[in-house]
């Protein structure tokens, strides 16, 4: 610690030295003018008249037995040098002339000030066993403190602190900025204190024994390791949460939750006493920049937990534009003034955190389950913050809630949203699980559909098969069999009917001089011919469970087993009959036909051929017609 011994005998109770002052005044003197010179050298010549009456008015601290411990803001007086050119000295004459007032309120917060702010107090320590006292100013982000120290001799020692000097030269190496006092008991002494900062002006000061400070410092260790501890538990396990998982929302939590950490650890001095004690830049720089880079991690961690992007993409865009911002602020926070960075940096944690307050709430009227807590774990966070960055700007007083308002908050919201991290897992987890289970039970029954469909197809394509192979084996005009099928189907009945001790006939029919009736008529008529020969054809060959077939042209054929040629000779005869018994109509026509019939019979045991009883039947057919058609021939009664 930086401890210099100056002689301003010029302003010490015992005035003998008054005579110093002009002496000292000719370095001031150059740098005052006119009337603020003037009243500089009447308030320094009244305090040099009136030394002893006005530090009588002012209240001097005694430190009685039994204290280790004082609190100073209810009894430190202040002056606010808006223009920092004030000099010891001066401050010295000004407290001597009642210049100094009581904190406002006893909090000694100021907020964002531009200046020096000087504090005074008279001190008398009655206890002898307790020579040495420690001074501590409890807030670590203040850059420069000097303490003038006065003894009743009129000697001054000064001692410099705060973040603009190296933490190794700190009385105490601890995070928060201290100074040796050495008060023999008994005595009068005069603490004066310029503090002039960048930062916020908090200027909580405490006297302390060195045993009530080692307490101080055992309980502050605890509760501040305690809070690393939970923020580093969570680190480490979410970190493994998110090497095994491998999801988004875990590592933006890591990211928040590190940088919020560091935000919180340079808040506290510990990054000035571990990370760079020798940097009073990054003392300055590390704080807009920290928070920034939590304030990234927060907003990409929240549009990550809500799924911003695929359930309220509006919501997504504001998110990334707030990522922007502080991105920009960030980089920004590298060459502006810590004075104003910080306290745009401070006013944007609220609203970045107002915001996600927002999407969470919109998120939860959405019906979004895993929103609940995530809006409890910000609701804590944002009171613990607002009642800090409150203490900040002076609005709120100085006490434990919200001096560890940002610990306490953040604790339990870290610790929320861990818990709400698992449950969102949870959730997604039990939402996959329905979603399986839902897509089986669908495919499941699309199965059954699909089954039930293939079924009734290939039942349809079944039918159209038949009606296929139907269609294949009928002649399309007539209906009757074509000449393929009947083939196929004579050879089996001649083979079917072998020692049935029945022969077969085989008539060939042949519709006489046709081609007169389609010259005559015209070929639909001769259709309608064909069509109706067929059909009375079946209706006689039908009785006696003949195969009826068209042959080709006007030529049809008819296979039946008889008992003998008699027997087919009667149907073939029928057949004639039926054909020419009554004219066919055709529009307003009518039509008489009449058939020529060649038949053959043969026994199935003499295993003739099918193209041999054909051809044999044929030449009968050719008798018929030989002998004036419209007549049944027998092969036997032709050979
Ligand atoms: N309208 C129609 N006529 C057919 C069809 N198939 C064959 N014909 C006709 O049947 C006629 C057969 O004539 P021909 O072989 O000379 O015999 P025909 O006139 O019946 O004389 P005969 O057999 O000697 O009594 C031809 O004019 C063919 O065009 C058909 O599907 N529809």
């Amino acid at each position: 610690m930086r401890r210099r011994r100056l002689c301003i005998r010029g302003l010490c109770a015992a005035s003998p030295a008054c005579t110093r002052i002009p002496a000292m005044g000719t370095g001031y003197a150059l740098r005052m003018h006119g009337a603020r010179r003037l009243a500089s050298w009447l308030l320094m010549l009244a305090a040099c008249l009136c030394v002893l009456p006005a530090a009588a008015t002012e209240p001097t601290l005694r430190l009685g037995a039994g204290e280790s411990s004082f609190p100073l803001a209810g009894t430190v007086r202040y002056w606010h040098d808006t223009s920092a050119t004030a000099t010891p000295e001066q401050a010295f004459a000004r407290a001597h002339a009642d210049g100094f007032a009581p904190l406002p309120g006893g909090n000694p917060a100021f907020g964002f000030q531009t200046g020096a702010y000087w504090f005074h107090l008279p001190v008398e320590n009655l206890q002898r066993d307790e020579p040495l006292w420690i001074l501590v100013q409890e807030y670590a982000l203040s850059d420069k403190l000097d303490l003038y120290l006065r003894n009743p001799d009129g000697h001054v020692e000064h001692s410099a602190g705060g973040d603009h000097v190296p933490f190794a030269d700190r009385f105490i190496r601890y995070r928060h900025p201290n100074f040796r006092l050495d008060l023999p008991a008994g005595q009068r002494m005069e603490l004066l204190l310029r503090v002039q900062s960048e930062s916020s002006m908090q200027v909580p000061l405490a006297l302390y024994t060195p045993k009530a400070f080692a307490e101080v410092l055992r309980d502050a260790q605890f509760s501040n390791g305690l809070y690393y501890g939970i923020v580093l538990a969570l680190l480490c396990y979410n970190l493994v949460l998110w090497l095994m998982l491998r999801d988004a929302s875990y590592f933006w939590y890591l990211l928040h939750t590190g940088a919020f950490g560091l935000v919180l650890f340079t808040l506290n001095g510990y990054g000035f006493e571990y990370l760079w004690p020798t940097s009073a830049w990054l003392a300055d720089a590390s704080i807009p920049l920290s928070i920034c880079l939590a304030l990234i991690g927060m907003q990409l961690f929240a549009r990550s937990f809500l799924d911003l992007r695929t359930r309220w993409p509006v919501g997504d865009k504001v998110c990334l534009g707030v990522v922007a911002f502080f991105a920009m602020l960030g980089v920004a926070a590298t060459w502006l003034p810590y004075s104003i960075a910080t306290p745009i940096a401070s006013r944007a944690v609220l609203l970045g955190v107002a915001w996600i307050i927002i999407a969470t709430v919109v998120m939860l009227r959405r019906g979004y389950q895993p929103a609940r807590l995530f809006l409890l774990a910000w609701s804590l966070f944002l009171s613990g913050t607002a009642a800090f960055t409150l203490l900040a700007f002076g609005v709120l007083p100085q006490n434990f809630w919200t001096q560890n308002g940002v610990q306490i908050g953040s604790a339990l919201e870290l610790l929320l949203l861990s818990l709400a991290l698992g449950k969102r897992y949870a959730s997604l987890r039990e939402e996959n699980i329905r979603i399986v289970q839902e897509t089986n039970e669908k495919l499941e029954r699309g199965l059954i559909d699909r089954t039930r469909e293939l079924r009734t197809t290939m039942a349809k394509l079944g039918e159209a098969n038949v009606k296929l192979q139907e269609y294949s084996r009928r002649d399309p005009l007539t209906g009757t069999y074509n000449r393929r099928h009947f083939r196929e189907e004579f050879a089996q009945m001649l083979e079917s009917r072998k020692g049935s001790g029945r022969q077969i006939a085989l008539l060939l029919l042949d519709l006489d001089l046709f081609k007169r009736i389609n010259d005559s008529h015209g070929h639909p008529a001769g259709d309608s011919c064909l069509v109706e020969a067929a059909r009375r054809i079946e209706e006689v060959a039908a009785q006696r469970g003949g195969l009826v077939a068209r042959f080709g042209g006007e030529e049809f054929v008819v296979a039946l087993s008889c008992r003998d040629a008699q027997d087919a000779l009667q149907v073939a005869e029928a057949i004639r009959l039926r054909i020419q018994q009554d004219p066919v109509r055709h529009e307003a026509l009518a039509i008489r036909l009449s058939v020529s019939i060649g038949i053959h019979t043969v026994d199935t045991e003499r295993g003739s051929s099918a193209e041999e009883i054909i051809r044999i039947a044929d030449e009968a057919l050719y008798r018929a017609k030989d002998d004036g058609r419209n007549c049944v021939r027998h092969s036997l009664t032709t050979a």
